[in-house]
C-alpha cells in the first residue's frame, strides 16, 4: 500500500520572493490527490519540496518517519527510493531508446540481471501501452508517448508514492482523457499514494480523491474532491469554472476596485455540476483507496460544508446502488 505524506507548516522563499507559507496537509495513503493553482503559484516547487529536491526554510514533510526537509541527507536519499517521479516533459535522455530510458533506474539503483530488467521494463511498457516502441528514440515519438514513457520509468522501482508534474501538458483532450484513465488504473493496480500537479479541469473533476489549491502564497484549501468541486470560495470557484471573473487576474491578483466593479456587474455563476469520479477499467481490481477514503470522509462529514456533504452522501448512495446491482 502507498505511504501517507504529512506536510506541516511548510514555507519556501527564493531570496525576497516568498512562494508559499505555512502549507499543512496530509496526502492519505494510497489515495489520489491533485494540486491546482494558477501559473507561478509554486506547485512545482511544492512537488520538489515533498521529495527533498528543494529545501523550504520552515516546516516538515514526513514520509515513513523521515523528514524530507530537515532529515539527514542519507535518510532522505533512502526515503526517495519509495518515490516515482513523472516530470512535465517526460525528462527522457534523448540519445537513449525508450527501453534504455525506462531501464535506467533499474541499472542505476539495483543489481538486477539484464533478463530481470527486461521483464520489468516490458511489463511497465505494457502497462502504459508502449509495447512495440522499445527501440524508438524520444525524438521520434509524440508528446503523449513521451509522457507515458516517463510514467513507465517512474514505475520501475515499484514506488509507493507517485508524483506527477503536469502530466497533461501539451496533450490533446482525447489523450488527456486516456491519461486520466491510465492514472486511475495505475492506482487500482498498485495502490500507491499519488499527487498530481495540473491546471487541467477535466483531470481535476474526474481523477482525484482529494484536491488542494495554491494561491496568494498559501494553500487556499485541501480536502476531499467534493469540498473544492462544490466550493463557493471565489478563488476556487473561479479557477474550477475557468472564468475571468474573480480574484485571479492575468498575471497576478486583481485589485480591490476591479473586484468591486465585477461584483456589481453580475451574480457569480454557480459551480459546475459534479461529475462522477473515474473508475478502473473493466477487468481491473477495485481501488483499495475507495473503502479507506469512505471511512475517512465519513468521519469528517459533520465538519464539511453542506454542499460537499450532500455531494458525498449522493456519491456514496450511488456507489451502494452500483454494488447492489
Ligand atoms: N530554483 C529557483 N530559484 C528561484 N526561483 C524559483 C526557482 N524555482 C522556482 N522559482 C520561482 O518560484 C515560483 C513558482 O514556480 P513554480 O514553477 O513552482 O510554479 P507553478 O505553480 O508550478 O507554475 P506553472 O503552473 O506555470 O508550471 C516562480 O516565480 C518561479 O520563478
Amino acid at each position: 500500500m502507498g505511504i501517507e505524506v504529512v506536510v506541516e507548516g511548510l514555507t519556501k522563499s527564493f531570496g525576497e520572493q516568498n512562494i508559499w507559507q505555512d502549507v499543512t496537509l496530509t496526502l492519505p495513503a494510497g489515495e489520489v490527490s491533485v494540486m491546482l493553482g494558477p501559473s507561478g503559484t509554486g506547485k512545482t516547487v511544492f512537488l520538489k519540496s515533498v521529495i527533498g529536491l528543494i529545501k523550504p526554510e520552515r516546516g516538515r514533510v514526513l514520509v515513513d518517519g523521515v523528514d524530507m526537509v530537515g532529515g539527514s541527507e542519507r535518510d532522505i536519499y533512502e526515503a526517495r527510493k519509495v518515490f516515482g517521479l513523472m516530470f512535465q516533459d517526460g525528462a527522457l535522455f534523448g540519445s537513449m531508446t525508450l527501453f534504455d530510458n525506462i531501464a535506467f533506474p533499474l541499472r542505476e539503483h539495483t543489481r538486477k540481471k539484464e533478463s530481470e530488467i527486461r521483464r520489468i521494463v516490458m511489463e511497465r511498457m505494457d502497462l502504459v501501452g508502449l509495447v512495440g516502441a522499445e527501440e524508438k528514440l524520444p525524438g521520434e515519438i509524440s508528446g503523449g508517448m513521451r509522457k507515458r514513457a516517463g510514467l513507465a520509468r517512474a514505475l520501475v522501482l515499484d514506488p509507493q508514492i507517485i508524483l506527477c508534474d503536469e502530466p497533461d501538458s501539451g496533450l490533446d483532450p482525447v489523450r488527456t482523457a486516456y491519461l486520466s484513465q491510465l492514472l486511475i488504473d495505475l492506482n487500482a493496480r498498485i495502490d500507491a499514494t499519488m499527487l498530481i500537479v495540473t491546471h487541467n479541469l477535466d483531470i481535476a473533476a474526474t481523477v482525484p480523491d482529494n484536491m488542494g489549491m495554491l494561491f496568494r502564497r498559501g494553500l487556499v484549501a485541501f480536502g476531499p474532491r467534493e469540498v473544492l468541486l462544490t466550493s463557493e470560495e471565489p478563488v476556487v470557484a473561479q479557477f474550477l469554472g475557468g472564468r475571468r471573473e474573480g480574484p485571479i487576474g492575468m498575471s497576478e491578483e486583481k485589485d480591490a476596485a476591479t473586484l468591486a466593479k465585477e461584483r456589481g456587474a453580475a451574480a457569480p455563476p454557480a459551480p459546475r455540476p459534479l461529475v462522477p469520479q473515474l473508475e478502473p477499467s473493466p477487468g481491473l481490481p477495485e481501488r483499495k483507496a475507495v473503502r479507506r477514503r469512505r471511512e475517512r470522509v465519513l468521519s469528517m462529514l459533520d465538519r464539511l460544508p453542506e454542499a460537499a456533504r450532500i455531494a458525498i452522501e449522493r456519491s456514496h448512495a450511488a456507489a451502494g446502488e452500483g454494488a447492489a446491482r
